[in-house]
C-alpha cells in the first residue's frame, strides 16, 4: 500500500507529542488513512498526524497514555457534498459537473444557488435533476409576483440540514456572500475570478469588466484566480491561479475566451484537491495545494 505523504521538504517532520514527547505512529493514527478509492492510494491527511494536539492524555497509575485522538472523519462511502453558485451561463459549473460525471471529481452536487432564477446554470441544473434555491431576494426573485428566495438563515440551514453540503464553490456568481454564510465554511468555500488577484478584482469587477480593465492598464499576462472565499470581495487567500498571454490587439471577448478555457482546466482541479483533502496550511495563512500524481 503506498501511502503519499507530502514531501518532506514542504512538511515538517512530525512534531512529538509535547507532554509525552512520543512521534505519532502511523498506525495509532490509522482512522485518520482514507482510501481515495480513483487512485488506489492510500492519503494521510498532513494536519491529523503533524498535530500533537490531536492527542488525548489520560493519566493511568501515574503513567501518561498518549493516543491519537483524531476528528471524526466522514463515512467512508459517503462523497463531499457541494453547493454551487452562480449568476449566469454557469460554463464552470458544467465544467465542474463534467469532472464529476468522469471521474476527476469525486463528489456529488447537493444544490445550485442563484440570485437569478432560470439563468443557464439554474436551467442546466433543473435539467439534471439537481435541487435549486433563489438567493438573495431581489426583483429577480418574484415568481408571479411572491418572492422565492430564502434569508440568509434560511440558506444556512438548507445547506447544513436540508443538503448536507460540504464545500461551497462561487462560479460566476455576481453577489456578495454574507459574513455569516462565509464563517459557515471557513477554509470550506472557493471562488474563482477571471483576472490574476490581487490586481484587477474587488467591487465593480466582474464578468467584460475585468477584462476590459486588464486590457486598458497594458497587461501582457492574466488568467484566472481560484481563492478561499472571505467577507469581501477577491480577498481571500489564493488557492491557485493559471497564465494566459494578453495581445495589445485583443478585444475584452477574445481575452475572456482565452481566460475562460484556463477556468474551466483549473477549477476542476482545485475542487479536485479541495474533495481529496490534499490542500494543506502554510503558518502564515496560505494555502497549498498538493498534486494527486
Ligand atoms: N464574500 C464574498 N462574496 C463573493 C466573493 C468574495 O470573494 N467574497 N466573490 C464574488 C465573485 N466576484 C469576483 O470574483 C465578484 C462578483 C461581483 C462583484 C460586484 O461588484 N458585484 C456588483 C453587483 C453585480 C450584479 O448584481 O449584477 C456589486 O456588488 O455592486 C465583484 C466581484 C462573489 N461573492
Ligand atoms: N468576479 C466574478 C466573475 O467575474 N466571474 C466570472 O464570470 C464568468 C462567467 O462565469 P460562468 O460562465 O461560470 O457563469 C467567468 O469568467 C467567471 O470567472
Amino acid at each position: 500500500m503506498r501511502v503519499d505523504l507530502a514531501s518532506p521538504a514542504q512538511a515538517s517532520l512530525p512534531r512529538s507529542c509535547h507532554l509525552c514527547s512520543s512521534i505519532p505512529r502511523l498506525s495509532s493514527l490509522s482512522a485518520c488513512v482514507t482510501q481515495t478509492k480513483r487512485t488506489g492510494i492510500k492519503k494521510v491527511p498532513l494536519r491529523q498526524i503533524y498535530e500533537p494536539s490531536l492527542h488525548t492524555h489520560s493519566i493511568r497509575k501515574g503513567a501518561v497514555h498518549c493516543s491519537a485522538s483524531p476528528p471524526p472523519l466522514q463515512e467512508p462511502d459517503r462523497k463531499p457534498r457541494l453547493a454551487i453558485f452562480v449568476s449566469g451561463g454557469g460554463s464552470n459549473f458544467r465544467a465542474i459537473h463534467a469532472a464529476i460525471a468522469d471521474g476527476r471529481i469525486c463528489a456529488d452536487v447537493a444544490v445550485v444557488v442563484s440570485d437569478v432564477p432560470n439563468c443557464g446554470g439554474w436551467k442546466y441544473a433543473a435539467e439534471h435533476g439537481i435541487s435549486v434555491e433563489a438567493f438573495p431576494a431581489s426583483a429577480k426573485t418574484l415568481v408571479d409576483g411572491k418572492c422565492v428566495a430564502l434569508s440568509t438563515e434560511q440558506l444556512i440551514t438548507a445547506l447544513k440540514e436540508k443538503y448536507d453540503v460540504d464545500f461551497v464553490l462561487l462560479a460566476g456568481y455576481l453577489k456578495l456572500i454574507p459574513a455569516e454564510l462565509v464563517r459557515q465554511y471557513k477554509r470550506a468555500m472557493l471562488n474563482i475570478h477571471p483576472a490574476l488577484l490581487p490586481n484587477f478584482g474587488g467591487k465593480g469587477l466582474y464578468g467584460g469588466r475585468v477584462h476590459s480593465a486588464v486590457i486598458g492598464s497594458g497587461a501582457r499576462f492574466s488568467g484566472p484566480t481560484i481563492h478561499f472565499v472571505d467577507e469581501g470581495y477577491d480577498t481571500g487567500p489564493i488557492l491557485a491561479q493559471a497564465v494566459v498571454p494578453v495581445y495589445p490587439t485583443d478585444s475584452p471577448k477574445q481575452l475572456a475566451a482565452r481566460v475562460l478555457t484556463e477556468e474551466h482546466r483549473l477549477y476542476p482541479e482545485a475542487v479536485a484537491a479541495l474533495v481529496d483533502r490534499r490542500i494543506t496550511w502554510r503558518e502564515d495563512g496560505i494555502p497549498v495545494l498538493w498534486s494527486a500524481h
